[in-house]
């Protein structure tokens, strides 16, 4: 579980926002609370058995300590085994406050409740040698870890694995959620990811993806204000006709395919219109009523692909952009998108991203980047897709079923964004990322993609 609509902030940001409240309230006041906030969350799994508490040299360490003497005060059996002496003024104070004994933690003995405030948004290099295996073996022995902030051994602002073991049972994100609660090797290792209010007001453009606000059709609706989406149909038109289906499950009025012969199966509702090459489809996409056209779900790479996916690029249209079509564009993507002044989205996954852009970082920073570069809201898809608009809106979806990773369900997603953006919604692509993985939770285990789009109408009816 991830909280919905959560801010997400970088270590940097969080040090800022808590150096903001620092000027008005003693730092210790704030560790108190956030420490109060782990013992809270420690208590509820204990049921009586032993607790180990970890501390480190940092205000992570600090917040562990304050954890320790509020579980003990409230009766529970309590050890410390501390990585090494603490080394900022409120750690050492908070050390202080325990007054107990501090084992250390290379000779610590495993307890069934464990406690992690080791490192938290300080950690700035692998776990030491030393630390690690001793950290890996007490959480395996526990029978339940809570991490304090984040998991010991993730890189905050990347989740990238820093020596960070498995096995833990429940993260207490302090304040606000990082990225690595929702990235990289952050969405294995942090388990249930909850989120403590520790009264420092965090501003942010990034935020997990939450569950949109719908309308129902008003009374005067008509197929065309519903939102007409148009597929161009490629190579292999099962998977345009896997968005097509998807888009009209999705809530559009009318969806045609746009396709080079007339045969082929679908929904009987959905209407075939023949292009034989980009110049049809040019014309076509002169229809002022289409509200979204979606390009590259089964386009293929040759001469009739590209020709076509001149005209959409070329068409003064909403446009969705995914596989083929974002292969074509490799690293030409930016030349040509800017070029638009219709709204572009772009889906690309893992693969597509790499062969369309160059930055490197973490996967936000690079989404970011081409979400810029390119002047399109980009869907960085995979087990994290992380949504990312010019204007710096951050949107990131963890936990999604794994069972999407089947052929077809990127196609699935393109239609339901179609959807989305020919029905006017400002957050098309939050929405159509939640209604998407939703949409797979009710699907189950083991669907196939044709599946996928049965299962839009109820998550849609979810959100109305
Ligand atoms: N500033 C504050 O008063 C507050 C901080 N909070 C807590 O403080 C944490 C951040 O505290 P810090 O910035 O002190 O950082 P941490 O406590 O996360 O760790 C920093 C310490 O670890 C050392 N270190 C880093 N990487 C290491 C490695 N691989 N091996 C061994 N040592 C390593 C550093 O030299 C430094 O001593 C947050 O995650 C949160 O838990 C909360 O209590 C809220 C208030
Ligand atoms: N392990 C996973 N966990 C959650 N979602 C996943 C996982 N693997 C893939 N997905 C999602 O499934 C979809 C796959 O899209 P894509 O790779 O384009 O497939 P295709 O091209 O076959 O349609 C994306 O929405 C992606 O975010
Ligand atoms: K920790």
């Amino acid at each position: 579980m991830i909280p919905p609509g959560a801010p997400i902030v970088t270590a940097a940001q969080m040090r800022a926002a808590e150096e903001a409240v620092f000027r008005r309230e003693p730092q210790l006041d704030v560790m108190e609370r956030a420490g109060a906030a782990v013992a809270r969350e420690a208590a509820r799994f204990v049921h009586g058995s032993p607790i180990l508490v970890l501390a480190g040299p940092g205000n992570n360490g600090g917040d562990a300590y304050v954890a320790a003497r509020l579980l003990k005060a409230a009766g529970h059996d309590v050890a410390i085994a501390a990585s090494g002496e603490p080394g900022t003024p409120a750690a050492r104070e908070m050390h202080a406050r325990w007054g107990g004994e501090v084992g250390s933690l290379y000779q610590a003995r495993p307890r069934p409740v464990l406690v992690d405030g080791l490192f938290g948004t300080g950690l700035t290099r692998p776990l030491e040698r030393g630390i690690a295996p001793v950290f890996a073996e007490l959480v395996a022995a526990a029978r339940f870890t809570l991490a304090i902030d984040l998991p010991s051994g993730l890189e905050t602002d990347s989740g990238t694995d820093l020596g960070v073991p498995r096995g833990i049972s429940a993260t207490l994100a302090l304040g606000a959620l990082k990225p690595a609660h929702v990235l990289g090797a952050g969405l294995e290792r942090c388990g249930h990811v909850l989120l403590a209010d520790i009264g420092i007001p965090v501003e942010s453009q990034w935020r997990t993806v939450t569950r949109p606000k719908l309308v129902a059709p008003g009374p005067r609706a008509h197929k065309y204000s519903r939102g007409l989406v148009v597929v161009v149909e490629g190579d292999m038109p099962g998977a345009a006709r896997l968005a097509a289906h998807a888009a009209m499950a999705g809530g559009a009025g009318y969806t045609i395919l746009a396709c080079a012969s007339d045969g082929g199966g679908g929904p009987d509702a959905l209407v075939r219109h023949k292009i034989a090459n980009g110049d049809d489809l040019a014309d076509f996409l002169t229809e002022k009523r289409i509200g979204a056209v979606v390009i590259g779900p089964g386009l293929g790479r040759d001469r009739r692909a590209e020709g076509l996916l001149k005209a959409a690029l070329g068409a003064d249209l909403p446009l969705i952009l995914d596989g083929d079509a974002l292969t074509l564009l490799g690293k030409s993507a930016g030349a040509w998108l800017q070029r638009r002044n219709a709204a572009t989205w772009l889906t690309p996954h893992a693969g597509e991203f790499e062969r369309m852009f160059e930055s490197d970082g973490d996967k936000i920073t690079q989404t970011l980047a081409a979400a810029s570069e390119t002047r399109a809201t980009v869907i960085h898809k995979g087990a994290d897709t992380v949504i990312a608009t010019p204007r710096g809106v951050v949107r990131v979806l963890a936990q999604a079923s794994s069972w999407l990773s089947t052929a077809g369900t990127g196609d699935v997603l393109a239609g339901t964004l179609a959807a989305q953006v020919a029905s006017g919604n400002k957050n098309a692509a939050e929405a159509a990322v939640w209604l998407h993985a939703r949409a797979a939770a009710l699907a189950g285990p083991a669907f196939i993609a044709d599946a996928l789009p049965m299962h839009l109408p109820q998550a849609i009816s979810e959100c109305l």
